[in-house]
């Protein structure tokens, strides 16, 4: 069972615009589709679809809109009631394939709502192998939030509590790996340079430098980061080592939620027992079909790319020092 937290969700529209998006200006859009997002609802929309056991724990009130996009997904949820609406996220598509995202802070929660959510993970946690804590922190809610929830949870459920995968960004995400070391984080270029303190604005090596940052925290603070890279592929490190994936060329329609894709293929592939190679490419793969479909549609194993994914021994002097 792979439980999922999404304790900002978002109603995700993605708009397609017929010219170039002109800022002032009055425009039509060609069509438009709404999807129940936020990033852990979209793991575990991934997971079910792929048919292995995923519950999703998500803030949410009685009469927000956005419940009923959630229950249309079918996913098993943990609902935990909120007098805030989730916010709606929007993505602009222009003819060019050029996006525009523009993601709202959300509804701020009482600090009896995020303990009612603190609740209602440690209980949805139990028997469960994975526990993912992914995207943003509403308003309200400490930074410490992530890192205080994996020690709810640990303490709870001891030797049985489920593994930690984390995604997410500045200082929630420093704050977990500062004090929990969870089993996966799940970075992208930009995030990991974040988290060891740097800038990747002015990187020529987009390999090289993750590979340098990563071998920082991985394995003392993290027990292994897939960083998804989009078009380069995606990066596994873990004690035993680390690898190269190389992302298939696919017709891009929405690169949103690939990320969330990525990590569900991942996750899938460890329940399975695959080894770490083959965990990276099924990453991989399902990031690749994630961004072939529109909006934050969750791929299914029928949109996986049909070719294999190469994945390849990633030596570096620091890796091998
Ligand atoms: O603001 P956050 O929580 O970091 O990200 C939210 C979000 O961009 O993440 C998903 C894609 O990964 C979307 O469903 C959603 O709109």
């Amino acid at each position: 069972m792979i439980v999922t937290l999404t304790a900002n969700p978002s109603a995700d529209r993605a708009v397609v615009l017929s010219d170039a998006l002109a800022p002032g200006e009055v425009q039509r859009a060609l069509s438009s589709r709404e999807d129940a997002g936020g990033k852990g609802v979209n793991v575990a929309r991934v997971v079910a679809a792929a048919g292995a056991p995923a519950r999703a724990v998500v803030p949410v009130g009685a009469h927000d809109p956005y419940r009923v996009l959630l229950e249309d997904t079918g996913i098993a949820l943990d609902l935990v009631d909120v007098a805030g609406r989730a916010r709606a996220n929007l993505t602009i598509t222009d003819p060019a394939g050029e996006t525009t995202k523009l993601n709202l802070p959300g509804a701020e929660l009482s600090s009896a709502e995020a303990q009612a959510v603190t609740d209602g993970v440690v209980a949805a946690a139990e028997g469960a192998t994975w526990l993912v804590l992914a995207g943003s922190l509403p308003p309200g809610v400490p930074a410490s939030f992530y890192a205080d929830l994996v020690a709810a949870v640990r303490e709870r459920w001891a030797a049985d509590a489920p593994r930690i995968a984390v995604d997410a960004s500045g200082a929630a995400l420093a704050e977990v790996v500062a004090t929990a070391r969870p089993d996966l984080i799940k970075p992208n270029h930009e995030e990991l340079a974040e988290l060891v303190g740097e800038d990747a604005a002015g990187d020529l090596d987009v390999i090289t430098e993750a590979t340098r940052r990563a071998h920082q925290l991985v394995p003392e603070h993290v027990a292994s980061a897939l960083v998804t890279l989009g078009a380069d592929g995606a990066l596994l490190f873990t004690a035993e080592g680390a690898w190269r994936g190389y992302a298939p060329k696919v017709q891009v329609a929405s690169t949103v939620g690939a990320g969330d894709s990525s990590l569900a293929g991942y996750l899938l592939a460890d329940l399975e027992g695959a080894s770490a190679p083959d965990r990276l490419a099924r990453s991989i793969a399902y990031g690749a079909a994630a961004a072939t479909l529109p909006g934050t549609q969750p791929p299914t194993p029928a949109d996986l790319p049909a070719g294999p994914i190469a994945v390849s021994v990633f030596s570096t002097p620091t890796a091998t020092s």
